[in-house]
């Protein structure tokens, strides 16, 4: 044993040797490893005689020279780790080493590598290079570690294949020259001087950086390594980095793909926080502004407010249009206003922006500082407020008072973001979408106001998008949605859409207003309800165009077998409602079997509401309810008042637009009409008993008709006048400043 003089002797390769198995050749039997640990050895010569070796490891000894591995040509794996070698490579190479591992030995010099072709793992710890080279032609090498060695530049490592790559401990302050290591996957440059994590952004593959112990320290660094998709491990542990206020989470949210972060697994509660923190969703946005509201307004003296719910099923009445800015809703919503000001009042909101030319204060919004803006929060004064770039946008609640204590609905614009957070609040308005179909034409209007920057027209133009995007993936969250590229046409639209929600009937060109209730009864159900399916069938298509026209006809055929199709639980339950409507009015309990329903206007569906409630009319609340002895239609206007409807086609619904439109002038869904038109006999029996006067709620034709300002007071079906005002729209001057 060479334990006294260092020596490997025969004797002791024997004790060491082990793996009997076929040389390479396969023509004899061999010991292909010999392994000899920590036994101070120097001189392993001997070893030139073990020609069939295929793993040799000696570490933890004191070789110098490792010639002998020179006679090994069958050799795979070389461990000669822990010596006192200095010569790189100092032996002629077996073709097929694979692995190597020189670590802690006393090299300083990487020399050419290219004879060995097949080296696939090369540890090179602890040592003494300075540089890297020599392994340009090294196409198998896939690990390579230099950890702990005196190396300053990254460099030689063109083009190899890469996987794993060690550059622990050593002095690099930059990361370059490694574009082409495409395949490479676990990088560690822990314990180096890099300050940039630039120079990684190409590295598709990498799936563990470690930076552990380096002089980073911006997060915004980040952003280079964001489009690694596959990056899961990163370590910033002991970087400057760290002292960064959120440094965890905001790495968190700039790279979501990780999971472990400073060998810490990232919780689903960290990467939610990091969103909600950073990118909040549009909802959580929402639920903290309405969180701040009714804090702050609770803090306040409660009073009682016009627009405080008249009942529980009959929300004040408002309307809110919404769309990216300056898409016309501005226009439309003041416009409407004058038009219908017998209805409708223009809420003004308070701004921090500047007055356009042009815009009075009142009149288009309340222009206040940010600071009286603030200080408006504080007071609870607002139901909700935004920021549209870098201004603050808020509605009052003063705002919609102005309009309530006149009798009149509240007609607001919004951005998509105002509209989330309305839906948070227990005001339930009509929200229509205005949303341009050509967006050169709508950046064109943009430009043409010459009061935005290129980036702001860009956001606005973008907007679209979400806008359109928010329609087609939230079923009900617009009531409709008219395009806009024609303000002209948008408002004969929004005007008609209007006056289907109000429960009115345009004549003389839509300058007057009929508030007569058409009468269902006489005129049939059928008929009706294919008018409807007309209005609402497509909308699932509509959803996904809404620029296509829709048809206003159905066409019998088509709809006939769904009348007769099998009907389900909900419909059955559905059949015996209306059934049991249709027999308390028959026999006047229920005065409101037919008025209620014809005034019921369709609730806004919050997208949050399962389909199956949202369709059930019980779950419907009107907009602009009228009192119980609101006119009644006169039979002969029926026709008009069905084409009407159909030709709102011009109109998108949305799917709430459906819903609330499928609950028809009789209150009822779709899903009921279709159930009631399956009635068959039935029905006509009791559709014979009402044409025949039985019913109490049945007026004469004519004599029902009430003036414009006898119609009922929206939001009240307990006051039935909707007072008129007398002079149209209210000049800015003329109500109190909220
Ligand atoms: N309280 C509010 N909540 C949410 N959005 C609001 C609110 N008040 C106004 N907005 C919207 O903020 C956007 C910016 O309004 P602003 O009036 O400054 O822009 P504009 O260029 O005049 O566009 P527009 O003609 O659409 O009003 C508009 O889309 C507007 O509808």
């Amino acid at each position: 044993m060479g334990k006294n003089d260092g020596v490997l002797t025969d004797e002791d390769v024997s004790t060491y040797l082990s793996n009997l198995g076929q040389s390479a050749s396969g023509l004899e039997f061999v010991y292909q490893f010999l392994s000899v640990h920590d036994q101070n050895l120097k001189d392993v010569s001997i070893l030139c005689n073990y020609i069939y070796l295929q793993r040799l490891e000696l570490p933890h000894n004191n070789i110098k020279d490792l010639s002998c591995v020179s006679h090994m040509p069958d050799l795979i794996v070389l461990d000669a780790s822990h010596n006192q070698i200095t010569d790189f490579f100092g032996f002629r190479p077996p073709k097929n080493l694979k692995e190597v591992n020189l670590s802690h030995n006393q090299m300083s010099v990487m020399t050419n590598l290219s004879e060995y072709s097949s080296l696939g793992i090369l540890k090179l710890d602890y040592n003494c290079f300075s540089e890297i080279n020599g392994l340009e032609r090294c196409a198998a090498l896939t690990h390579l570690s230099l950890a702990h060695n005196k190396i300053s530049r990254i460099s030689g490592l063109d083009a190899l294949p890469l996987k794993d790559l060690c550059l622990r401990g050593n002095q690099i302050e930059k990361i370059e020259n490694m574009d082409t290591l495409r395949a490479l996957q676990v990088l560690d440059l822990s314990l180096n001087r890099i300050s940039s994590l630039l120079g990684l952004q190409n590295l598709c593959l990498l799936s563990s950086v470690n930076l552990e112990s380096n002089q980073i320290s911006e997060i915004k660094d980040s952003s280079y390594i964001q489009e690694l998709f596959l990056l899961r491990e990163l370590n910033l542990l002991r970087n400057p980095i760290e002292g960064q206020p959120d440094y965890r989470l905001a790495v968190i949210f700039l790279l979501q793909h990780l999971t472990i972060l400073d060998e810490v697994n990232i919780s689903a509660e960290e990467k939610v926080s990091a969103i909600n923190k950073y990118d909040s969703p549009m909802e959580v946005v929402a639920a903290r502004d309405h969180m701040t509201h009714m804090v702050y307004q609770l803090m306040q003296t409660q009073v009682i407010y016009d627009s405080t719910l008249p009942s529980l099923d009959t929300p004040y009445p408002m309307l809110v249009l919404t769309g990216p800015q300056a898409c016309g809703k501005r226009e439309l919503a003041h416009k409407l206003c004058q038009d219908l000001n017998q209805f409708f009042a223009y809420g003004a909101c308070h701004t921090t922006r500047g007055p356009y030319f042009g815009e009075e204060d009142g009149s288009d919004y309340y222009f206040v500082t940010e600071a009286d803006f603030q200080n408006m929060i504080h007071m609870g004064q607002f139901i909700q407020t935004m920021q549209y770039q870098g201004h603050w946008y808020g509605l009052s609640r003063a705002a919609i008072e102005n309009a309530a204590r006149q009798g009149l609905a509240c007609c607001l614009h919004m951005e998509l973001e105002g509209v989330v957070r309305m839906k948070n609040t227990y005001f339930k308005p009509r929200y229509v979408l205005l949303l341009p179909t050509d967006k050169e034409w709508y950046a064109g209007r943009l430009m043409a106001r010459a009061l935005y920057t290129h980036p702001q027209i860009d956001v606005a133009v973008n907007r679209v998008d979400t806008y359109t995007r928010v329609n087609r993936e939230r079923p009900g969250f617009f009531d409709s949605v008219i395009p806009c590229d024609d303000l002209v046409e948008a408002y004969k639209t929004l005007r008609k859409v209007l006056m289907e929600y109000l429960g009115e009937e345009e004549l003389d060109g839509g300058h007057q207003i009929n508030t007569a209730i058409p009468d269902y009864i006489s005129t049939g159900l059928q008929r009706k309800y294919f008018v409807d399916v007309a209005l609402h069938a497509p909308v699932t298509r509509l959803e996904a165009d809404f620029t296509s026209p829709i048809a206003t006809e159905t066409d019998p055929d088509h709809v006939q077998p769904q009348l007769s199709s099998q009907k389900t639980s909900v419909e059955l339950a559905s059949i015996h409602r209306l059934q049991q409507r249709v027999r308390e009015a028959l026999i006047g309990r229920s005065p409101g079997a037919y008025p209620q329903p014809l005034n019921r206007f369709p609730q806004t569906a919050p997208s949050s509401l399962p389909s199956g409630i949202q369709q059930d009319p019980a779950f419907l609340i009107p907009m602009m309810p009228r009192a119980s002895h609101a006119p009644k239609h006169d039979p002969s206007e029926s026709s008009s008042f069905d084409d009407s409807r159909a030709s709102s086609g011009l109109s998108i619904p949305s799917s709430a637009g459906a819903f609330s439109e499928t609950a028809g002038p009789t209150g009822c869904s779709d899903v009921e009409l279709l159930n009631l038109s399956a009635l068959g006999n039935s029905l006509d029996t009791l559709k014979d008993h009402v044409d025949s006067g039985h019913t109490p709620d049945r007026l004469h034709p004519g004599s029902e008709r009430l003036s414009p300002a006898a119609s009922v007071r929206p939001g009240s079906n307990a006051k039935p006048i909707l007072p008129p005002i007398p002079s149209g729209r209210k000049t800015p001057g003329s109500s109190p400043r909220p």
